[in-house]
């Protein structure tokens, strides 16, 4: 213990004995910078540092929303992907759904975690959300944080992020809502681009290839057909063509072209385009609209027999004439082996028609249509596949109808819309059936009546042609007997006169 005279002398020598250890050590300290270099301090420095300070042994990568002003795509597929990962542990859910959105869809709120296993390898992703600087600023930071054992960082870069991106790829193929595109939809929809450009709606159509009545051979050619488009981007690139495939959908009314054009969209999930060329000022306009559509989507000319001037490309002053204010045939087919060649992947065009033998020939050239696809009138097996749609009967099972139903579909020429039709007015199967077999039986009947009908004018056609032929060679015969008599009366009058 100090005494308290001891105390002043104590702590005025404790102080100088510190002033004179600072001294020292800042006289070292500016020594030791003069005789080390500035390189060799950083490493000591930071190899103290690694030796003191305490090791972790995972690694956090940041993924931000947003690099500079593009979307982060690593950031949109973990999004995606980790709503497929909530499990019973979250506390706290986002819920949303937009009118465009066909279910409602959940994402984890800020702060929450949730793991993931993806092989050996065990990562714990965190939703972070940083508050904004003020309540009006909107500069809110949203980033995923995805944390590990460091000793997998080469397998997170290499096998598991590129896993979270694929399969975020395929939620969005599942989830996608395809669209129909015309240029009348209301121009306040949020993809349209205003007055004259494409505003789009949610494509309803149920249709698909399995309600699809057609021949199954030929279904399943157009799927199969499909598919190899799909797959071979590649080839495509190898032989120098554009990344297109055309179809030529031809058939009487009520067959089934529309519903094969939403079945093929709904199978690919490709949005459709309907371009309505009647509405379309020139040539430089259809290019305008054109060019607006997007890849993965199908181009749809409906009627294309009536929706072009045909007659354009065998006479060129017409061509001329008509070029500033209607669409041609030539204006639409350079643009699809021309331009569209150089700025559009995965696109489909389809024309239909309900007459074939109309279309100009330009139009049915191999290689301009990839696939014509008739769709004929209803056969047996459409049948069975309306009658699985409409009334739930399996299309291996039978009714004491069909036999009846299936002869008359066979020699009668009925549409598939008919039938449906038909096949819609009960629930009941053997009332529906009824009414379908008496809507066949009337349409025989009239079908009969038109023959006879074509069968009378025919023979009055054939009578008159067999008159005309009978007065031809009365006529004929006459005209030979009065020459031959000319004749025999010249000869006697030169024999006299010899
Ligand atoms: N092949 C089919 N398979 C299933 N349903 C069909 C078929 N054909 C027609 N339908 C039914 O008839 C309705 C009309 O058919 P759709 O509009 O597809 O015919 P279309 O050939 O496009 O006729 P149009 O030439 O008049 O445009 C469809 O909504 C569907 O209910
Ligand atoms: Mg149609």
């Amino acid at each position: 213990m100090f005494s308290p005279k001891e105390m002043p002398s104590t702590a005025s020598t404790l102080f100088s004995a510190y002033a004179s250890f600072a001294a020292t050590m800042m006289m070292v300290r500016s020594m030791a910078n003069e005789i080390v270099p500035y390189e060799l301090r950083a490493y000591l420095h930071s190899a103290l540092n690694y030796l003191f300070t305490s090791r972790s042994s995972t690694l956090t990568l940041v993924i931000d929303e947003c690099c500079g002003m593009a979307r982060n795509q690593v950031y949109e597929a973990a999004e995606l992907y980790l709503r497929t990962k909530i499990s019973p542990a979250t506390d706290r859910l986002r819920v949303s759904k937009t009118p465009r959105q066909k279910h409602i869809s959940a994402a984890i709120e800020k702060g929450e975690e949730i793991n993931d296993k993806f092989e050996n390898l065990q990562v714990k992703w965190r939703f972070v959300c940083t508050e904004p600087k003020d309540q009006r600023s909107n500069d809110e930071k949203r980033f995923f944080e995805l944390i590990f054992n460091k000793k997998f960082k080469d397998k997170v870069f290499d096998s598991y992020l590129p896993y979270v991106l694929l399969r975020a790829n395929a939620i969005k193929e599942q989830q996608k809502v395809v669209k129909l595109y015309n240029r009348e939809c209301p121009s306040d929809d949020i993809d349209g681009g205003g007055w004259g450009m494409w505003g789009s709606i949610n494509l309803e159509h149920p249709s698909t290839f399995d309600t699809l009545a057609m021949e199954p051979e030929l279904k399943q050619a157009i799927v199969e057909d499909l598919d190899r488009f799909l797959r071979r981007k590649e080839f495509y690139k190898k032989v120098g063509k554009a990344w297109k495939r055309g179809y030529l959908l031809y058939g009487p009314p009520g067959t089934g072209k529309s519903s094969l054009i939403a079945a093929m969209a709904n199978y690919l999930k490709f949005d459709i385009y309907d371009l309505e060329l009647t509405s379309v000022y020139g040539n430089s306009d259809l290019r305008r609209i054109l060019l607006s559509t997007t890849n993965r989507s199908i181009l749809v000319i409906e009627d294309i027999d009536c929706s072009v001037e045909v007659q354009d490309r065998q006479n060129p002053d017409e061509f001329q004439a008509s070029s500033t204010s209607k669409v041609t045939l030539s204006g639409l087919l350079n643009f699809i082996d021309g331009l569209w060649s150089s700025c559009g992947d995965e696109r489909i065009i389809v024309f239909t028609t309900n007459h074939k033998d109309r279309l100009d020939p330009a139009l049915l050239r191999p290689g301009r249509m990839d696939m014509h696809i008739n769709m004929s009138y209803c056969t047996t097996r459409g049948f069975r596949v309306l009658a699985s749609n409409y009334l739930g009967i399996h299309q291996s099972k039978t009714h004491h109808l069909y036999e009846e139903i299936e002869d008359l579909i066979d020699n009668t020429e009925t549409t598939p819309a008919e039938v449906a039709e038909e096949l819609m007015k009960s629930d009941d199967a053997d009332v529906a059936f009824g009414e379908l077999l008496n809507f066949l039986k009337r349409k025989k009947a009239a079908s009969i009546e038109i023959k006879e009908e074509e069968g009378s004018k025919k023979t009055e056609e054939d009578q008159e042609a067999k008159r005309l032929k009978l007065t031809r060679i009365a006529r004929n015969f006459r005209k030979k007997a009065i020459k031959g008599k000319r004749k025999k009366k010249r000869s006697q009058v030169t024999s006299q006169r010899v």
